[in-house]
């Protein structure tokens, strides 16, 4: 599966995440959520309301060198968004906002190569790992990495990341387990993503600041804007 979730013509952004100690156990060092955490440094995450917009968002966000894109499951278009964006040549299209295994399998039909949730429970947990689909499940505390380890997941979403009190906070909440790593989301911005991006247990950031607003008077999304914001976010893979 490796060679399938290397965007064409791109250039992963690390091999293991953070160098580091390798890890030992099960799921991780080298699964699959590790490979796609790796493909790039910042994973927009996407609520998109028109699935019209689909294609020329995710064809601009790939032109700047993100390939990895989260679909949040937010919007009435979402399935329809991921079933156009997984099209587009070199993005590897997953769903977010996943709350249960009603959404894990709408999420798979259509196409979802990866599956974002912003918590974790033990159904969708369970459900997830028995479909094989990479898991990005999220976490806020030690109560849910631990609940995470227990099922066998050691790679997370903090979030909300800012909100949970940040980089101070992950620094401590990591520091128990050596061989997590994170992809904080929520309050990571553009100005942040870099100091989030230099910490060794975090492998990349997810946010929205890469697509702004669609406006409303019908000239579609903004791509000269969004690929230029891909870029800078790309550029942030020396970091990672
Ligand atoms: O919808 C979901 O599944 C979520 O879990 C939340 C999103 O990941 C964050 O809301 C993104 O945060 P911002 O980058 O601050 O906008």
């Amino acid at each position: 599966m490796i060679s399938a979730l290397t965007p064409h013509g791109g250039t992963p952004h690390g091999g293991t995440p953070h160098g580091g100690t390798p890890h030992a156990g099960p799921g991780s060092g080298g699964s699959e959520i590790d490979r796609i955490m790796a493909l790039s440094p910042v994973i927009p995450v996407l609520v998109i309301q028109d699935a019209a917009h689909a294609r020329p968002i995710a064809e601009a966000l790939v032109a700047g060198g993100l390939c990895v894109l989260e679909v949040t499951l937010r919007t009435g278009a979402a399935l329809d968004v991921i079933r156009e964006m997984s099209q587009v040549e070199g993005a590897v299209v997953g769903a977010g906002t996943v709350l249960n295994q009603d959404d894990l399998e709408a999420s798979l039909e259509a196409g979802a190569r990866f599956i974002v949730s912003p918590g974790l429970t033990e159904g969708l947990g369970r459900a997830a790992i028995a479909s094989g689909v990479p898991f990005l499940p999220g976490i806020a505390n030690a109560g849910d990495i631990m609940r995470g380890l227990d099922l066998g997941l050691d790679r997370f979403k903090f979030f909300p990341a800012v909100a949970s009190g940040g980089i101070k906070a992950l620094r401590a909440l990591s520091a128990p387990f050596g061989r997590v790593r994170f992809c904080p989301t929520g309050g990571v911005d553009e100005a942040s993503a870099a100091e989030w991006l230099a910490l060794p247990f975090v492998a990349c950031v997810g946010g929205s600041w890469l697509v702004p607003p669609v406006a409303t008077d019908g000239r579609g999304p903004d791509v000269a804007e969004i690929r230029r914001r891909a870029a800078q976010a790309a550029a942030l893979s020396g970091i990672a």
